[in-house]
């Protein structure tokens, strides 16, 4: 499966390196990420003739991009005034040979040294139409110091009070205020003045937000173009003070509207906090080999064509036994609902047969709420858990099955953990241990490695953090997936904003599907029935296990678009999942499939990437 990748900084700058040692001069690279930066703005907000963008440069190589920026907008047309923060003297070649460039054009950028300077910023910012940072890029990885931070800090206040004004835009530019914003055609934007990019977008349609779109506004309905906000805050490969590397704030970090990254995305930009901070997303190729690319990159988002490819289609004489047997080892007295709701998602996802292995007293229960499933009633602990007596019927139905789900709901009674334990151990079968399942490993998490199936472990951050004793801050999680993955042999599924799939010792991939509304209790048995239930389906437990994220996601959001984020319950996502099913499975731009989850576009020619990353997110 490949898909749509991605780059940590530290990727990147290791591709610009060996592009540059590979003949491509570092200058050519720099035209190339400002000319194409400034493509993406004339299609999305043309015409750009006669608007006012302010750049805010910093003194390094994303500065230098900065510098190309202005002589391109200066050649369209627009009104451009720069700013070096620092002064003029001592950069470095790039950016001092595109300073010598733009003074050549009379387009002196003023230095921003001290801090009276930041007053006659507040002022420009108040004024612009579009508003370029081009202060740190990838270079960035420590807390932002001296006067960079001020100006960061500046700009953002300045954007969100002139945003809280009435009217929305409140105080606008001049020539906003005589003249409201015009769509492709020249007719006056219906949504009147302050807006940009409105209706400008045609080339991006359908474009839904991705909940990471900061500032900007959808229109009602599906489909429908952004609409930017003024000053449109538009950040030059990353939001400065983003760690690229991993999503970290350093400190303070320019809020975007609109993140023109080279390359591919930087998973600082897809990770959460920095993901807050990026707005819409677009990718522009700056000509880089495709071969650098895949031997640096390791990372990829989910995209729905994949995803549909790799569902296995019914054969038209299925039998249920042929399709997915799956047993379910869940619920305990006063945790029925965790083994309803994941037996209910694998039936729902396509499995045959579902056995669900409960407490004998629980079995009531599960059997009227779920009537489609196999209940199979087990001895019990004292407190209503499954009782280590269960073991050798689990072994037997386990024997027969094409998979197991082993843990929604379970409890932490010592007798039940040892059964999972020995489960593992017993059998040699695919496994997706969640919740209490992880539980049960706290202490003997080298039973992984002795296990002898195939295991996927589905944690969200505290059930991993206890797994492995440490913690697991937002920033840390690609590392800690790797490292868990390849340490323990299993198949890491990270949960939360942006779920992470990863394989022991390979890929990662990142999650663009799903919204806030999907944290809520039952939402991981959901996720884990999904799962289970595709990889008795399909025999390849890596490729189940970021399908199931996607699709457990994009049922979230059909939920949440009906039903509203706020209001969403397990049930919903289970409710939701024919839709994402005939979503995922429908061909590209069928009426099925409306959405478009990530906002990740493409600008630039008809490049590999171009096509490698617009077929896979179907933008
Ligand atoms: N290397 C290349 O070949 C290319 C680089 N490009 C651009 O260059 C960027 C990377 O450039 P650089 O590696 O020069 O790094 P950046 O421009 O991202 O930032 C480094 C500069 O920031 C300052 N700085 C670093 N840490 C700081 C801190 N904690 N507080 C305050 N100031 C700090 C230093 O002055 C340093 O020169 C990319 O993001 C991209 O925008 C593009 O032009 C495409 C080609
Ligand atoms: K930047």
């Amino acid at each position: 499966m490949i898909a749509g990748r991605v780059l940590t900084g530290r990727d990147a700058e290791a591709i610009d390196r060996q592009t540059i040692a590979g003949g491509v001069p570092s200058l050519v690279l720099m035209e190339r990420a400002g000319a194409g930066l400034v493509r993406v703005m004339e299609r999305k907000f043309k015409p750009l003739y006669g608007k006012k963008a302010l750049i805010i440069c910093g003194r390094g190589n994303n500065g230098g991009d900065g510098l190309v920026i202005a002589r391109h907008l200066f050649l369209r047309g627009v009104q451009v005034k720069s700013y070096l923060i620092g002064g003029q003297e001592g950069l470095k070649a790039d950016p001092a040979a595109n300073l010598d460039r733009v003074k050549r054009m009379g387009l002196s950028p003023r230095g921003i040294k001290e801090d009276h300077d930041l007053q006659e910023l507040k002022e420009e910012v108040e004024s612009v139409d579009f508003l370029i940072d081009a202060i740190f890029g990838i270079g960035l990885h420590d807390e932002v110091r001296g006067i960079a931070r001020k100006v960061i800090e500046t700009i953002n206040d300045v954007v969100f009070k002139k945003r809280a004004e009435p009217a929305h835009g409140g105080q606008q530019s001049t020539r906003q205020r005589h003249e409201p914003a015009r769509d492709v055609a020249g007719k006056p934007d219906p949504r009147g003045p302050g807006y940009l990019g409105a209706g400008c977008d045609g080339g991006d349609s359908p474009i839904s937000l991705s909940p990471m779109g900061g500032n900007v506004r959808a229109l009602p309905g599906r489909g429908r173009s952004p609409i930017f906000p003024s000053p449109v805050v538009i950040s030059v490969d990353i939001p400065s003070g983003v760690d690229s590397d991993n999503g970290r704030i350093l400190g303070v970090a320019i809020k975007a509207d609109l993140t023109v990254t080279f390359v591919a995305p930087k998973f600082g930009l897809l990770n959460y906090p920095g993901a807050a901070h990026a707005g819409q997303i677009e990718v522009v190729d700056i000509g880089v080999d495709e071969a650098l690319l895949e031997r640096e990159s390791r990372i990829f988002v989910t995209s729905a064509s994949r995803i549909g490819e790799s569902l296995v289609r019914r054969q038209e004489d299925a039998h249920k036994g042929e399709v997915g047997r799956i047993l379910v080892v869940a619920g305990s007295v006063g945790m029925s609902g965790a083994a309803i709701l994941s037996a209910k998602s694998a039936l729902v996802s396509g499995a045959g047969l579902v056995y669900v292995a409960v407490p004998g007293s629980v079995l009531p229960i599960v059997s009227t709420a779920l009537v489609e499933m196999v209940g199979i009633p087990m001895p019990e602990n004292p407190d209503g858990s499954l009782a280590y007596e269960a073991y050798y019927r689990i072994l037997d139905l386990g024997r027969e099955v094409d998979a197991l789900l082993v843990g929604p709901g379970l409890s932490q009674n010592s007798g039940t953990q040892r059964l999972v334990r020995e489960i593992l151990l017993g059998l040699e079968k695919d496994i997706v241990l969640d919740a209490d399942g992880l539980n049960a490993l706290t202490q003997s998490t080298s039973i992984l490695k002795e296990a002898p199936g195939r295991v996927i472990i589905t944690p969200h951050p505290g059930e991993l953090s206890r797994l492995i004793g440490r913690p697991v801050p937002k920033e840390k999680r690609l590392e800690i997936s790797r490292e868990t993955s390849a340490e323990l042999g299993v198949i890491c599924v990270l949960k939360g904003a942006r779920t992470l799939i990863t394989e022991p010792g390979g890929r990662s991939f990142v999650n663009l599907t799903g919204n806030s509304g999907m944290a809520t209790a039952g939402s991981g048995d959901v996720l884990a029935g999904i799962i289970v239930s595709l990889i008795a389906q399909h025999n390849d437990p890596f490729a189940s296990a970021v399908s199931g994220v996607y699709l457990h996601g994009l049922a979230g959001d059909l939920a949440a678009e009906e039903l509203g984020a706020r209001s969403i319950i397990a049930s919903d996502i289970i409710r939701y999942l024919p839709g994402a099913f005939e979503e995922a499975e429908s061909p590209p731009g069928s009426d099925t499939r409306r959405r478009v989850p990530p906002s990740i576009l493409l600008a630039g020619n008809t490049m590999w990437l171009r096509q490698l990353l617009a077929r896979n997110l179907d933008a």
